[in-house]
């Protein structure tokens, strides 16, 4: 078991390169299950749920090699197997991303059922309805998803109830191999989804409306090799904003895009970041304690969900008081309690915390509970008065890669400890 021991204070001064996105990562990789010929991954963040994926790949009988820690080719002609067992998959929601291009490609797949988790009960019904229209027959017993089609998945036009990210990419990647043509209406449009369907597209598939609401999928019979680029993670980038906003001083994002943030970054402003940006950098410099700002979570264009603890955090040392609404999950607020064990104000009404800010935050033993809250006990770790030691940090490494270290490297006084 490992913690992190944070010592508050510092200014966070420097460029700090981000990462390639975890949420783009997962499904790129998941895709690569779907060609006849090997695929190369490159700008593959180096996480935890990187590896499950890989792990999970490797159970369904496809071959990789590593050309360097960021870089992955997959060779999917050696898949021998259906099945994502529960013990991969209780370590990662986003195996369920599987789902999808098994049916597609082998004509069946057993997937255990992810459940809820930490955040929230994140139900997987519009995955399975949407493989439903498109021919699939698909039961739910004994803890798994079982499908199975007849021949080729069909072309369907599908309506998504709610707009879900992995809903969408599901559905797109069974879309890209199926008879005819699939139109997903009310589908997410996330950046993430069009760095799949980016992906997709260099395989020979035949997607576009990637970024609307509306999406074409026509069927291909086949899709061949490729090798792609995943974007960078648009949630790394905003978390060491955040951080430098908190901290105070001038930190530079490298090797992200600008575009992929603009709710955020109007919210940083807000609070008094200077922002100033390039094509694929952005700088926040701040001087003064944030002001607070109100934030209502909301599928993308509007305030990323994934950015909400971390905007509690900066809301808790704010010279004022500011709100955040989260209409995407029923439970992602744990990080309150704990970010009151640091001397946070914050009123929990329903879904909305109201966060009455404090001049000082003080360090104390916290626990993390999921991944964006542990990313917030580390924020405000950096502005608190003394040691702030946070536990359960599997949950941070699981999308955040080496974030001790490239939050050292801004100057901040954080090390990971092996407990015993
Ligand atoms: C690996 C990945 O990309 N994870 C992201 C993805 O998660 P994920 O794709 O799991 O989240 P969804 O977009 O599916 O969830 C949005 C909402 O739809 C509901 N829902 C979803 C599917 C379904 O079949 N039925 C249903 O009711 C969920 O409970 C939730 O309330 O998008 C979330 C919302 O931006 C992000 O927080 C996660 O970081
Ligand atoms: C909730 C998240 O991820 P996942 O969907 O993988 O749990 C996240 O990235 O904040």
């Amino acid at each position: 078991m490992e913690k992190f021991v944070v010592r508050g204070g510092r200014q966070l001064h420097g460029s700090v390169t981000i990462s390639g996105a975890k949420n783009a990562a997962l499904p790129i990789l998941m895709a690569a299950l779907l060609p006849q010929e090997p695929v190369t991954i490159s700008n593959v963040p180096a996480l935890q749920d990187v590896e499950t994926t890989l792990a999970l790949l490797q159970r369904l009988g496809l071959g990789y090699q590593r050309d360097d820690v960021h870089s992955v080719a997959i060779d999917p002609r050696s898949l021998n197997d259906h099945k994502a067992p529960y013990e991969l998959v209780k370590t990662m929601r986003a195996s369920v991303l599987v789902l999808g291009p098994l049916l597609a490609k082998r004509g069946k797949a057993e997937v255990s059922l992810p459940g809820g988790c930490a955040i929230g009960a994140r139900p997987v019904n519009l995955h399975i309805e949407g493989l439903r229209r498109m021919g699939a027959e698909i039961v739910v017993e004994n803890g798994y998803i079982k499908a199975a089609v007849d021949g080729r998945l069909r072309g369907a036009e599908i309506l998504l109830d709610t707009v879900s990210v992995t809903g969408t990419e599901n559905l797109m990647m069974a879309a890209t191999l199926a008879e005819g043509v699939t139109t997903i209406e009310n589908a997410a449009r996330e950046p993430e989804i069009i760095d799949l369907a980016n992906f997709l597209n260099e395989m020979g598939a035949k997607v576009s409306g990637a970024g609307t609401d509306t999406i074409r999928i026509e069927g291909v019979t086949e899709l061949h090799g490729g090798s792609y680029q995943v974007m960078s993670d648009r949630i790394e980038t905003g978390t060491f904003l955040v951080a430098a906003m908190v901290a105070g001083g001038e930190v530079r994002c490298e090797n992200t895009d600008p575009h992929a943030l603009d709710a955020v970054l109007k919210k940083l402003a807000e609070a008094g970041g200077q922002i100033s940006k390039g094509n694929d950098w952005i700088t926040l410099k701040a001087d003064a304690q944030p002001k607070p700002v109100n934030v209502i979570t909301a599928p993308h264009p509007a305030f990323p969900t994934d950015m909400q603890a971390q905007f509690t955090a900066l809301n808790s040392v704010a010279n004022g008081t500011g709100w955040i609404r989260e209409t995407i999950f029923e439970n992602r607020f744990m990080h309150v309690p704990e970010l009151r064990r640091m001397g946070a104000n914050i009123e929990l009404e329903g879904n909305t915390a109201i966060c009455h800010g404090v001049n000082r935050l003080t360090g104390a033993e916290v626990m993390c509970t999921d991944l964006r809250a542990s990313a917030s006990l580390v924020i405000a770790g950096l502005v608190a008065d003394g040691e702030t030691c946070i536990e359960q940090i599997h949950h941070i490494d699981r999308g955040y890669e080496r974030i001790e270290e490239k939050l050292r490297q801004l100057g901040a006084d954080i090390e990971r400890i092996v407990c015993q």
